[in-house]
C-alpha cells in the first residue's frame, strides 16, 4: 500500500483537551497541559509516524503514514492583541489542511429535558463558545473528524445522546469518542485520520518529533510551571523569552561521569509590579520553585544537566502591544537568531 501523509489540525475551545490529545497521540509531552484555559498560545507541529496496519478479519487496515498534527490555541473571541495573535494562529492552522480534528469536551453537558432544554448562565455561555468554534469548522472544505473527548468523565448512558447531539450539528466525516487522558479510542482515531489522508511522501524526516526548536519548548515548560504554581491573574499576564541558550559541545558524559550542562537564561515578563512580586515570592521562594520544577522537566527533555537562570521583568500591558506580541512568536525569534548568527559569521570573516 502506498505511503500517505498530511497536515491535520486539532481545533476546539479552550480546555477541550487539544494538547493532551497531541501528547497522547505522540506518546511524548510536546505541548504543555494545565487545567487553565488558553494554555496554548501558538501552533505546535507534532510529527507522528503511523505504522502499516494489515488487513485483518473485519478490519480494513491502512497503509503507513506520516501525520503532521497541528495543535492550536483554543478558539475564543479575541479581546487583547495576544488573543488576536492566538486566533490568527488558529486561522493559519486551518488553511490548506488535509483533515481537521474538531475536539469537544463531552463534560460540557447539554441542558436537561427537565429544564425544558433551556440553557442558562454558564451553560448558555458555553453553548455560545461551541457555536463560535463550530462556525469556523463549517467553513472548511477538508474532512472534519469530530472527536468527543473526556468520555472517561461521563456515564456510559450519557454518551449516546451526546454523540447524537454533536453529530447532528454538522456533516462530520467521522465521529470518534476518546479519552485523551486515559488514551482510549486513539487507535480508532488514527485509523480514521489515515483513512482521510492522500498518498504522499514524508514532510519531515522520520525521527523528527516537531519543527519547534528545543529552546522554545524550554520556554513553554517554564511557562507551564508558572501556570501551575501561581494564582488566578498572574499566569495570563506572563510570557517567557529565552535570552541565552548555550548547548554543550557534546552530549557525551564528562570525565567525572556527569552529564554535560546546558546553560539557559530566561526572562519572565509580566504586566505589573504586583505580579512581579508574586512571581518572585517571599525571599525569592516562588521563583525558586518555578525554576526547580522547570529545570527537572528541561533536563528530561534535553538529556543534559541544566543551569537555569530566571529573571522577572515588567512590561506594562504587553498583551495589548502588537509589537511585543509579535516578537514573542517563536518563528520570528528564530529568524532573528538566524540573522544575528549570519551577521556574526560575516564579522568574523
Ligand atoms: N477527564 C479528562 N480530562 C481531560 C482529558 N483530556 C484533557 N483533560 C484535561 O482537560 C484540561 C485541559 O486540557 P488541555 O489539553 O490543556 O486542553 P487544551 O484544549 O489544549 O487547552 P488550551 O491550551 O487552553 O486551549 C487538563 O486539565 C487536562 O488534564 C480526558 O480525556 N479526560
Amino acid at each position: 500500500m502506498p505511503f500517505r501523509s498530511g497536515f491535520v489540525s486539532i481545533i476546539g475551545r479552550p480546555n477541550a483537551g487539544k494538547s493532551t490529545l497531541l501528547n497522547a497521540l505522540l506518546g511524548q509531552k510536546l505541548a504543555i497541559v494545565t487545567h487553565k484555559p488558553q494554555t496554548t498560545r501558538t501552533r505546535i507541529h507534532g510529527v507522528l509516524e503511523v505504522p502499516l496496519k494489515k488487513k485483518a478479519k473485519g478490519e480494513p487496515g491502512h497503509p503507513a503514514a506520516q501525520v503532521v498534527l497541528v495543535d492550536t490555541p483554543g478558539v475564543h473571541k479575541p479581546e487583547t492583541q495576544l488573543d488576536k495573535r492566538m486566533m490568527q494562529e488558529v486561522h493559519d492552522a486551518l488553511e490548506s489542511r488535509d483533515a481537521v480534528l474538531f475536539i469537544v469536551d463531552v463534560t460540557h453537558r447539554l441542558a436537561k429535558e427537565s429544564e425544558g432544554g433551556k440553557k442558562t448562565g454558564r451553560m448558555a455561555m458555553s453553548a455560545a463558545e461551541d457555536d463560535f468554534a463550530l462556525s469556523l469548522v463549517k467553513k472548511l472544505e477538508c474532512p472534519v473528524i469530530l472527536v468527543l473527548n473526556k468520555i472517561d468523565a461521563v456515564r456510559k448512558e450519557e454518551l449516546l445522546p451526546l454523540i447524537a447531539h454533536w453529530s447532528s450539528l454538522h456533516d462530520f466525516a467521522e465521529v470518534v469518542p476518546v479519552s485523551a487522558r486515559k488514551k482510549e479510542g486513539l487507535d480508532l482515531l488514527l485509523e480514521k485520520v489515515v483513512g482521510h489522508l492522500k498518498e504522499g511522501q514524508r514532510y519531515f524526516p522520520k525521527n523528527q518529533l516537531t519543527d519547534q526548536p528545543e529552546r522554545f519548548l524550554v520556554a513553554e515548560l517554564i511557562r507551564e510551571k508558572i501556570l501551575m504554581l501561581t494564582g488566578e491573574e498572574v499566569p495570563y499576564a506572563t510570557a517567557v523569552v529565552i535570552e541565552r541558550y548555550e548547548e554543550p559541545a557534546s552530549l557525551k558524559k564528562m570525565k567525572d561521569g556527569k552529564l554535560p550542562v546546558t546553560k539557559i537564561a530566561a526572562a519572565i515578563f509580566c504586566e505589573r509590579t504586583g505580579q512581579k512580586a508574586i512571581l518572585i515570592g517571599k525571599q525569592g521562594e516562588m521563583l525558586k520553585r518555578i525554576g526547580t520544577a522547570a529545570r527537572k522537566d528541561i533536563e528530561g527533555l534535553l538529556g543534559t544537566r541544566v543551569f537555569l537562570e530566571l529573571f522577572v521583568k515588567v512590561q506594562e500591558e504587553w498583551r495589548s502591544s502588537r509589537g511585543f506580541v509579535e516578537d514573542l512568536d517563536w518563528r520570528r525569534q528564530l529568524e532573528e537568531i538566524a540573522e544575528k548568527q549570519m551577521g556574526e559569521e560575516k564579522d568574523s570573516e
